[in-house]
């Protein structure tokens, strides 16, 4: 089980029941004995820290089996030892402190894992922290304890330090962001709980622990969403205009109801069958960057978008599309959570500069409720004449009728907490009949007309960069050995390398 990585050495389990002193291991009937625990997956994608107890013939073959096992350990430099954690009490059922010190503290113990724990106060305050006075140099990593609205948060937090320690102006649409160079681990707490769940494949507090522990680490595409030309938002799961903006806005006022909240308004907003005319424009991503209706998964498209991106690609052209909407969603992720295990769109990659824009056109109940139900199960929810979906590198949308005006005095309008868009004064409109808002990771967005795009370079270009170098190796190997008439073993080992 080193092999994974996943193997967390310390000695002395057996002391616990001898109140031994740290560090010692206990002799039972002149049998010496040490711990290793180590990551069992089990069903579902979910993880569990299992124990396997060795035993030695003297405590000095004991004591050198701990040295080397934490030796071995130490060589992977991916492990985070120190962290920073931030705990949203009031999200999802408000359950983070509890979950963070009932599942999460033990095994970050376990594994030596020393953590600073910050429970927030108030909306933007890991935000702000990161901002300013988190000494983030001490840190391997950073702990989100909450759901996608806290992510969000401290995902903008990290982005704004990462840039103003660079100087760079976020706000300058055609600025080239730095990438962070802290993760940012999750620990589910949230209501949906989407970016936790279309990464590691489940909601559970204790297999995302044990994800940060091994020190895994998953690229992710970063959306620049921006309102002529003032930076709003960034975006890493759904940009959702239309039904799940509707849903977003409604489920605000309904916070004390927890996660029940987006079922209650999510029948509302179906039964209020609000559809928006608007124009969206897109930018088409490359042909080799596969199409939302793929059934082909993440890493084998990477390898096979490098095997074909060294071929010409055609350019693609702006495309614009005028019409009455019931739903325009981004998602730049699957959006898999616990309600649609799929997604919203399933074959979305993480790490591939692209976001998948589905477009539902006005269409009856019946039609509508079909296409959500299709999000529960394995049907394929593209599959209707209202439906059309899009892999693009950015897109544009302009509602039609153009936006009311803007109220600045805003004592007699709902005040969502502490939100209030990154870069420019704190405005809300009052969403019309003829307006939607947009849903940005589980936060509102105050105007309706937007401009987005693939904002941040992703880890994935090192990760193509390396898988390049190998290509470019193997072909060469593979010629040498075609030389030698010894083609078989070459491709063996290529196609053996594609699948690691
Ligand atoms: C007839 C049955 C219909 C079932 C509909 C199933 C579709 C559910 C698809 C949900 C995809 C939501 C994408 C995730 C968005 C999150 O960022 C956001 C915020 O998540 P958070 O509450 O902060 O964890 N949640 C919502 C509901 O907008
Ligand atoms: N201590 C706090 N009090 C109030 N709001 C907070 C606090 N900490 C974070 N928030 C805000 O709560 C919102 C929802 O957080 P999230 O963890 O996504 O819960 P949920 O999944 O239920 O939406 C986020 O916008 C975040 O900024
Ligand atoms: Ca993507």
């Amino acid at each position: 089980f080193w092999g994974h990585g996943a193997a967390i050495a310390y000695p002395g389990c057996l002391w616990e029941q001898r109140q031994g002193h740290p560090g010692q291991f206990a002799s039972l009937s002149q049998v010496f004995c040490f711990p290793v625990f180590y990551v069992k997956r089990t069903k579902n994608h979910q993880w569990r820290c299992n124990e396997a107890t060795f035993s030695c013939s003297s405590a000095e073959l004991c004591e050198q089996w701990i040295q080397v096992t934490r030796e071995q350990l130490s060589l992977l430099t991916n492990r985070p030892k120190r962290l920073l954690v931030y705990i949203n009490p009031f999200g999802g059922k408000r359950r983070g402190k509890r979950i963070y010190e009932e599942k999460v503290a033990p095994v970050f113990q376990q594994a030596g894992i020393s953590a600073d724990v910050i429970v927030t106060e108030r909306a933007n305050h890991a935000r702000d922290h990161l901002t300013t006075e988190a000494n983030l140099q001490q840190y391997d990593g950073v702990v989100c304890v909450g759901g996608d609205g806290m992510f969000s948060e401290i995902l903008h937090g990290l982005v704004a330090r990462t840039q103003n320690d660079n100087k760079v102006d976020q706000n300058r649409p055609g600025a080239e962001l730095k990438p962070c160079m802290l993760r940012i681990g999750i620990i589910p707490a949230g209501s949906t709980d989407c970016i936790c769940f279309a990464t590691v494949g489940t909601n559970d507090p204790v297999t995302s622990a044990l994800h940060i522990i091994i020190g895994d680490s998953q690229p992710m595409d970063v959306c620049s969403v921006h309102h002529n030309d003032v930076f709003l938002r960034y975006s890493v799961s759904l940009l959702g205009y239309g039904f799940y903006g509707d849903v977003l806005a409604d489920s605000e006022k309904k916070r004390w109801l927890g996660p029940a909240r987006y079922d209650l308004s999510g029948v509302k907003a179906f039964l209020c069958h609000n559809y928006y005319k608007g124009t969206v424009s897109f930018l088409p991503a490359e042909d080799n960057l596969g199409h939302p209706r793929d059934k082909m998964q993440f890493l084998c498209l990477l390898v096979s978008k490098w095997f074909h991106s060294c071929v010409a690609v055609s350019s693609s052209s702006w495309k614009v599309i005028c019409g009455k909407f019931i739903a325009i969603n981004a998602a730049n992720m699957s959006c898999a959570c616990p309600r649609s295990p799929k997604g919203l769109s399933p074959s979305a990659h993480l790490a591939d500069g692209t976001a998948d824009l589905i477009l539902v056109r006005k269409c009856s109940r019946l039609d509508f409720f079909r296409h959500l139900l299709r999000h529960t199960n394995t049907d394929d929810q593209f599959d209707h004449s209202f439906v059309e979906v899009h892999r693009v590198k950015k897109f544009h949308f302009e509602p039609l009728d153009p936006q009311p005006l803007l109220l600045e005095n805003q004592s007699e309008l709902p005040k969502k907490p502490g939100f209030c868009p990154m870069g420019s004064a704190q405005t809300t409109c009052i969403p019309s009949a003829a307006h939607s808002s947009w849903n940005c990771d589980g936060e509102i967005l105050h105007h309706a007309a937007i401009q987005v795009r693939l904002a941040i370079h992703n880890i994935a270009e090192t990760v193509k960069r390396k898988i390049k170098l190998r290509l470019h190796l193997i072909t060469a190997k593979v010629s040498c050995l075609k030389a030698l008439g010894k083609t078989d073993s070459a491709l063996m080992t290529h196609n053996s390398l594609l699948k690691c």
